[in-house]
């Protein structure tokens, strides 16, 4: 199995398949810090200030749009709540694990970036 991280999502109404219960539970340990909340992929990502969560909110941006698939943000001082499901199949896809996995390796990134104090 490749690492989700060098997958792309494969997007369009009738080209995404819809993960059965135990496709989910296989996929889950790959993604250990997001749960499974009312049919959909979520994690907490928290920060120590608000423009490192606006940050996190337009890089995240940027992989949504590159892989055509974008999640709902609940984004507050310090915290951006990220919540995958795919609309185009109604349920889980492999695209919501994809760009799960591609979030937790942005936000690792961002954690050791470290900037000088304006
Ligand atoms: C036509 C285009 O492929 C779809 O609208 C894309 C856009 N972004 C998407 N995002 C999510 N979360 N689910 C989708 O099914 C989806 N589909």
């Amino acid at each position: 199995m490749t690492k989700l991280t060098e997958e792309a999502c494969v997007t369009g109404p009738g080209r995404v398949h819809r993960l059965a219960a135990e496709e989910i539970t296989a996929l889950l340990p790959l993604v250990p810090q997001w749960t499974l909340e009312n049919g959909r992929l979520v994690r907490l990502f928290r920060f120590g200030d608000y423009s490192s969560t606006l940050a996190f909110v337009n890089a995240s941006a940027w992989i949504s749009e590159n892989e055509n698939h974008h999640p709902e943000l609940t984004v507050n001082y310090g915290r951006c709540q990220v919540a995958y499901s795919t609309h185009d199949c109604d349920g889980l896809s492999r695209n919501d694990f994809i760009c799960a996995a591609k979030l937790d390796q942005l936000f690792e990134h961002q954690q050791g970036l470290t900037f000088p104090p304006i």
